[in-house]
């Protein structure tokens, strides 16, 4: 058994050792004020009750003790664990949960023979002496959280997966990783991108202010500016994670500071409406998921003003257009058309309500809370002016919109054509011809 040793005199090296001695020979838990044999003075069974404090008082290990009920006990590796009410340890998921991820836990209370522990989830262990293996000692830093999980103590992703929890538990949704943010979703609007803030960060070194999406921007603007080469932000996380969100506060950051306030950055930021009005849908996951990847380049002139940008997307789910899984709704655009366009418009188009679709309808889901289609879509075409839609632009766009929905409602029968089976459009049904006049 390894003595832990570490740069202590003499007389501690040796109470030390018969310390784990002790503990090792009578039993491997013990709780109470901790009984040692002193070659000194043995007292009843051939052990003496001291403070740990006595023996310990200049030993790196007195920091473990206080003077109430403790706990003493062999680790896997044969080192003495100590734990007492308070203390943060890690709880091993065998004993916690079913994932393979060790989870955080507080010791609530001892007793003899076993520790009861409250895990990060608010549930409770009772530990029992043979199983205190289950146990690890946590670092002081996991226990706290830190902004740069570089610095963790205990860096695996146990250790990593707490930092986060007990930062969001704070509303700090942003950690660094070194030069990587994690951006946790807050699903609230947090005061943390005002104009203040983006005034805040400019300009600062990564690591001056707390985490934020604002220093990486901020980053990757001045990395740009004095080494002239371009950057590239990559953005990625499951669905609903916040990255479509991420994306834009990015954008929006670097159309505050490239200083203009030139129409070309208005036109950056507007041009989001449109893409996630023609391309985000409602899901399980999240009500604005984007349904194709998009890959934005943003040009600045030498002096760091935004002088363009390209959107280049991919993977549009195309299928959505004719099918939804349940819950789940089309493209907002033609929600918002329906709710927001005008009664003319919609006569013109021999548009109607949602429910009248059956390219609308097939998640069985065609609004949305939290989702307003007719603000929305106000939105949208204040959006096409800005980025220079004509107005015949923006009826063809309806016009082609609409015809996608009726094709929904053509109706087929069956028919015999040359002696093989085949299938022929229901005439007498409105869609088909309105179809046909929308598409001239
Ligand atoms: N920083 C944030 N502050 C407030 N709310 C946020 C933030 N990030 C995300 N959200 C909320 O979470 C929702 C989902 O985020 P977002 O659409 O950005 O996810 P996503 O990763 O782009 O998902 P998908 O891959 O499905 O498109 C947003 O509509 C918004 O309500």
């Amino acid at each position: 058994m390894e003595t832990e040793d570490r740069g202590s005199q003499g007389a501690h090296k040796k109470h030390w050792a018969q310390l784990q001695a002790q503990a090792y020979l009578t039993y491997p838990l013990y709780l109470g004020q901790l009984h040692l044999e002193t070659s000194e003075r043995p007292g009843p069974l051939g052990c003496r009750r001291i403070l740990p404090q006595q023996i310990f008082k200049d030993h790196p290990a007195q920091q473990l003790f206080r003077p109430e009920a403790f706990l003493v006990s062999l680790g896997p590796s044969g080192t003495p664990l100590f734990a007492h009410q308070g203390d943060h340890v890690w709880l091993d998921s065998s004993s916690a949960n079913k994932t393979s991820v060790a989870i955080g836990g507080i010791i609530k209370e001892t007793k003899p023979g076993k520790v009861l522990v409250e895990d990060d989830e608010g549930k409770e262990h009772w530990i029992q002496a043979e199983d205190l293996s289950a146990l690890r000692p946590m670092h002081p830093n996991s226990a706290q959280g830190v902004d740069d999980m570089i610095r963790l103590g205990d860096l695996n992703e146990a250790g990593m997966v707490r930092n986060l929890l007990i930062r969001y538990q704070q509303h700090k949704i942003y950690t660094y990783i070194g030069s990587i943010l994690v951006a946790m979703n807050p699903f609230q609007v947090l005061p943390l991108y005002t104009l203040e803030q983006v005034h805040l960060y400019y300009g600062r070194l990564v690591g001056e202010l707390p985490p934020h999406v604002f220093a990486i921007a901020n980053t990757c603007y001045f990395n740009m500016k004095r080494n002239k080469r371009d950057q590239c932000c990559v953005i990625s996380g499951e669905s609903g994670a916040g990255k479509t969100e991420t994306t834009k506060l990015i954008l929006q950051f670097l159309a505050t500071v490239s200083g203009q306030h030139s129409s070309i950055e208005q036109q950056v930021l507007e041009a989001n409406p449109i893409l996630e009005a023609f391309g985000n849908a409602k899901t399980i996951h999240n009500d604005n998921s984007s349904r194709f990847g998009k890959y934005i380049d943003i040009y600045f002139n030498p002096s760091g003003v935004i002088e363009g940008a390209r959107i280049e997307h991919f993977l549009l789910e195309k299928s959505r257009v004719c099918r939804q899984a349940p819950d789940e709704r089309n493209y907002h655009i033609f929600y918002c058309m329906l709710m927001g366009m005008s009664a003319e418009e919609k006569q013109l188009l021999c548009l109607g309500t949602a429910s009248e679709y059956r390219y609308l309808t097939t998640g069985n889901c065609t609004s949305c809370e939290g989702l307003d289609d007719a603000r929305d879509y106000a939105h949208v075409r204040s959006a096409m002016k800005i980025l220079l839609f004509s107005d015949s632009e923006n009826w063809d766009l309806s016009k082609l919109l609409a015809a996608i929905l009726h094709l929904g409602n053509v109706e087929f029968m069956a028919a015999v054509f040359e002696n093989l089976d085949s299938s022929d459009v229901v005439m007498e049904m409105p869609a088909f011809p309105t179809v046909r006049k929308l598409l001239q």
